[in-house]
């Protein structure tokens, strides 16, 4: 039989610290709870997003075998030098008492639900009193929820941007969801990442090229088509035309692509000339043309250069040659068949300065679409949003311990304590309810996964539903 891939052994699926740690918990404690939360950082609310994939890729089903207690044995004496060391009558337990399914019970907010932080999130614990050990176990792929959760708040947050242009200078926000394509795939660390970060984008925006990302939405979030494109260029099929070819390589692409929104790098050596010379008069008719049948668009996507400066340099360029409107709001707007996307260099920071560049020269959003890759994708880390996991319950020999941690040399790491319930005060604020004091009929927090099986799922679209903007 294949050899079981790292990836696939639950046992192995933790930090080497927390092989041993179920012999450092106080006697007889049956009972670890411990939950998730965002500290706070960039920003001052997050998405809940992620959590899902993980359960059921790693948690969900018979997830533990012999064959797979066998190889941690192996590999644990070996990496430990201690062949004692490794808990293996636990998970053999689990093996025989539980047929291999997790004893574990897992609370939630809904994904796609918007929580300010410091707010609990998750919450964990043991569903067997033999297996208080299992709860933290867990903690490392379980806190991996860090990077979809991330990177759907960063995204939501580029939304909010965006949106908030098309308010004051476009007609109405109907664009919105095609305003930020993902260009994430090669920027991050590995195809799971792109899927997991490319379906995170997907919670509030409906562009992407990150196939991964929709991929990941069809197979664990119910969506048949998350995302969508169109035909594009690259360098390479640009230059490969030469430099004396760059407008024969234009006309091709307007002969390849005669209708349907299709977009074109242009900056392959001068995109000022470009704009101006060959699509703002050598190939203008044609674009105008195609343009005629009320939904062909041709794109173009400068790929250098000062973000701001560039994009609006070519909205002058492309005003003088295809002519605007002024909308309701009084801003500009070029005519619905030529449009520019700007996949270069977008970050939270630079959207607002593009965008502003613009209204300040009287351009509306509408003109402009925005791809971003690294910065969307791969840029954050678990302290982005300062996600952790801490246990604040235990029972211990029979009775309820109030745990917590309050580490002297940072007071923002003080955690939670008690069982914990999120809940609504009467304006409708979230509330974490601790110490146990917390209202379960009022507990916001829906039990996901129970022994072993998903107990709740959601689709994307409930959950773009609760992320809307
Ligand atoms: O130009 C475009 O218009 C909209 C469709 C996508 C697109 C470009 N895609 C892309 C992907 C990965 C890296 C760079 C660009």
């Amino acid at each position: 039989m294949a050899r079981q891939l790292m990836s696939d052994n639950i046992i192995l699926l933790t930090d080497s610290y927390k092989i041993a740690h179920y012999r450092q918990y106080p006697p007889k404690t049956t009972t670890v709870y411990s939950y998730f939360e965002s500290r706070g950082g960039d920003f001052p609310e997050t998405v809940f997003f992620g959590l899902q994939y993980i359960l059921e890729r790693y948690l969900a089903g018979p997830v533990v075998t012999q064959a797979k207690i066998d190889e941690a044995k192996e590999v644990f004496a070996l990496h430990f030098g201690d062949d004692k060391l490794f808990n293996a009558e636990g998970w053999e337990y689990i093996l025989k008492e539980h047929n291999g399914h997790l004893p574990i019970r897992i609370k939630a907010v809904p994904e796609g639900t918007v929580v300010p932080v410091k707010n609990v999130l998750i919450t964990i614990e043991n569903t067997d009193p033999q297996t208080y050990w299992l709860t933290n176990y867990l903690e490392t792929i379980l806190v991996e929820v860090w990077y979809p959760l991330t990177v759907a708040t960063y995204s939501r947050e580029l939304k909010k941007i965006i949106a908030g242009y098309l308010s004051e200078t476009a007609d109405d926000l109907s664009g919105l969801p095609f305003k930020l394509h993902d260009f994430g795939y090669r920027g991050v660390s590995s195809v799971e990442t792109a899927g997991i970060g490319g379906a995170s984008h997907l919670v509030n925006f409906m562009g992407t090229d990150t196939i991964a990302g929709f991929m990941l939405a069809r197979q664990y979030y119910g969506s048949t088509m998350a995302g969508y494109s169109i035909p594009a260029t690259e360098h390479s099929t640009m230059t490969s035309w030469g430099r004396a070819g760059e407008s024969a390589a234009y006309k091709n692409l307007l002969e390849q692509f005669p209708s349907g929104v299709v977009a074109c790098v242009s900056d392959s050596y001068d995109i000022f000339n470009a704009c101006e010379n060959i699509w703002g008069k050598e190939l203008k008719d044609l674009i105008v043309e195609r343009g005629k049948d009320g939904k062909s668009i041709l794109v173009i996507r400068p790929d250098s250069g000062d973000p701001a400066t560039v994009v609006v340099r070519i909205l002058e360029i492309f005003g003088e040659r295809f002519g605007t409107t002024t909308n309701s709001k009084g801003f500009k707007v070029l005519p619905p068949y030529i449009r520019i996307i700007q996949g270069d260099g977008i970050s939270y920071a630079s959207l607002k300065q593009i965008l502003q560049h613009m209204k300040d020269h009287k351009w509306s959003a509408d003109n402009v679409a925005y791809g971003s890759g690294g910065a969307l994708l791969q840029r954050h880390h678990r302290d982005t949003q300062k996600c952790a996991l801490k246990c604040s319950f235990a029972v211990v020999n029979g009775e309820n311990v109030n745990v917590f941690k309050d580490p002297i040399t940072d007071p923002g790491k003080k955690s939670k304590t008690g069982r914990l319930t999120l809940e609504r005060t009467e304006d409708g604020k979230f509330v974490t309810q601790v110490e146990s004091k917390g209202d379960p009929a009022k507990d916001l927090l829906v039990t996901v996964f129970e022994n072993g099986v998903m107990v709740k799922r959601w689709t994307l679209d409930e959950i773009r539903e609760r992320a809307a903007v």
